[in-house]
């Protein structure tokens, strides 16, 4: 993988391109959860039918292509990982490669060095009297948190001397196939029973599904927090069970449920009692690396003043992340693994390029344009220069419920930044494909494809009147394929002969396609590059907003013929 050091001592200042004029507005789209795959019934973006992507590919070939999106091209461990929105953004802001937070962490553990940090020495304080409190998502997509991962931080630390240790579960559903909790949470209580087989009192003490316990993102919606926090910290739940197996098994048979959005249970001893209340002088780790969906019970568990429910106790504890999960607030102040520090981003050079950046989205996806854009970033590089708007998502219903989302508030506002002439970048998230994607719903899937292709014409359209360039392109694959499939590519079907629905993203590459009045004749995508992908991209905006772009950034995916 291309690694590279940060450029440090370079200098801001970006050389004009030879070739491409300065002071261009530049549309950028990403489309959440946009990736290519042949037509078939479980291609939603094919089903829905999206004129005015067609019609990009159509009229302009040599501007249309396809870019890898995930594994090591996003800089995660291995080709068979699938891209995500973090790694995605990271590297369509960042330009360059960086080894994301499942490779640091895989490393860490791998050579004992996360045992020998500075996280791992604070929350050891905590073992002789206290217990280890591990939250987390239970899974294997590598997209916030690995099952393994967390097998090998049980066995470590209880090899580094915690003798009492609890597990609040979080069942996926979204990066996994929906009912795979239960195989999770097997596997977990053989971990654990092997654990007491060694003198470690181990158990799962509480959990929930993801989407309606602790993991909500971008302060969309805090009661979401409230629900883990009751059953994680107080021990509170509505549900209560004498293991895990049995709470998940029986929250399943609900024919509504499914593993995302599980509500919250606490495990209680004989007597009802919680069996893994955090207490004073206890150790807490959130063993999730992805930082998104940890932020909000980051700040619940460190912050002394904290308004945004009533935590009715605040206990005094030892807390670390996995990793940091924003650099710019120190937040949490201790963690396991050092994040990566993802310098020189795009949207740093241009801001000290003079470049004026409008960046919008709805909450669901609004840190992905700005946070994640700017390399796990909060705020803004240049405030006189940079808007940041974010639209507020709908709350407390699936996305299947309402699958045209924001897309077109999104667009409205793109339109409104791009005719007020007062940016040179604008750029959005239009999150529909990835969204309702996610809820397995294919019908609705192709309702919010159909929008997102709306929300586009109406930024194209508005690019076309001030005479300005678009790039359009995704952040990784998932509406285009709801199935799951075979190797061969067919869909493979449960039991009762149902094709098992894929809730998740893919490992398809997504189309990038660039065009507008704006953009200089001869302006084609070059074809020296065919295993380029998202980190290329900033080379590429840079070139057309004028600018040549650093030499340690990933390749433009652009040349300019003579015509
Ligand atoms: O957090 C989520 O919603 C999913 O796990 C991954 O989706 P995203 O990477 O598109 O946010
Ligand atoms: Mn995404
Ligand atoms: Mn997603």
């Amino acid at each position: 993988m291309a690694t590279r050091p940060p450029a440090e001592g370079k200098p801001w200042e970006l050389a004009a391109h030879p070739r491409l004029a300065k002071g261009k507005m530049v549309g950028v789209v990403v489309l959440d959860g946009w990736g290519e795959a042949p037509p078939d019934p479980f291609n939603c973006i094919h089903a829905a039918g999206t004129p005015t992507l067609d019609a990009l590919k159509k009229a302009a070939p040599e501007r249309w292509r396809l870019i890898k999106a995930h594994g090591t091209a996003v800089g995660l461990p291995t080709d068979d990982d699938m891209g995500n929105s973090e790694v995605g953004h990271n590297a369509l802001g960042a330009g360059q490669i960086y080894a994301q937070g499942a490779k640091l962490v895989d490393l860490a553990l791998a050579s004992g060095k996360i045992y020998e940090g500075e996280g791992f020495k604070y929350i050891r304080e905590s073992f002789d009297s206290g217990t280890l409190h591990l939250i987390g998502l239970l899974s294997d997509g590598g997209v916030h948190s690995r099952f393994d991962q967390l097998q090998l931080l049980l066995e470590g630390a209880s090899e580094h001397g915690a003798r009492r240790i609890r597990v609040h579960v979080l069942t996926d559903g979204r990066d996994v196939l929906d009912g795979s909790s239960v195989r999770f949470v097997e596997m977990l209580e053989e971990d654990l029973a092997r654990l007491r087989d060694k003198g470690v009192d181990a158990r799962i003490a509480s959990g929930g599904g993801r989407m309606y316990v602790t993991m909500d993102r971008y302060e969309n919606d805090w009661q979401v927090v409230k629900r883990g926090w009751d059953a994680h910290v107080l021990g509170e739940a509505p549900h209560k069970y004498k293991n895990a197996l049995e709470a998940v098994k029986k929250l399943r048979e609900d024919p509504k449920a499914n593993d995302q959005y599980l509500p919250p249970f606490v495990i209680v001893d004989e007597s009802g009692k919680p069996v893994g209340q955090i207490q004073d002088g206890d150790a807490v780790v959130t063993f999730n690396f992805r930082a998104d969906r940890m932020v909000m019970l980051a700040k619940a568990l460190e912050y002394e003043n904290f308004d945004k429910f009533d935590r009715v106790r605040f206990p005094k504890i030892r807390y670390a992340g996995m990793l940091q999960y924003d650099g710019e607030l120190k937040l949490p102040s201790h963690y396991l693994v050092a994040p990566p520090e993802i310098e020189r981003t795009s949207g740093e050079y241009l801001a000290h390029n003079g470049v004026r950046i409008y960046a919008c989205s709805e909450t669901v996806k609004f840190g992905h344009v700005t946070f994640f854009w700017n390399g796990n970033r909060s705020g803004y590089f240049n405030p006189s220069l940079e808007k940041y708007e974010e639209i507020p998502s709908d709350i407390g219903i699936p996305f299947n419920v309402q699958p045209k989302m924001k897309a077109l508030e999104i667009a409205q506002k793109a339109r409104d930044a791009i005719l007020s002439r007062k940016f040179d970048q604008v750029r959005v998230n239009i999150a529909n494909g990835d969204m309702v994607g996610h809820t397995g719903d294919i019908e609705a899937t192709i309702v919010g494809c159909k929008a997102a292709d709306e929300a586009v014409k109406i930024v194209l359209d508005a690019i076309e009147q001030v005479g300005g360039i678009f790039v359009l392109t995704a952040d990784h694959g998932n509406a285009e394929d709801m199935a799951k499939r075979d190797k061969s590519g067919k869909p493979l079907r449960d039991k009762d002969g149902k094709v098992q629905t894929l809730t998740s993203h893919t490992l398809n590459p997504v189309p990038i396609a660039i065009g507008g009045p704006g953009l200089a004749p001869g302006v084609r995508f070059r074809t020296d590059l065919p295993n380029a992908g998202l980190a290329n991209v900033a080379a590429t905006v840079m070139n057309l907003h004028g600018f040549e772009a650093p030499d340690h950034y990933e390749p433009t995916l652009i040349e300019v013929a003579d015509k």
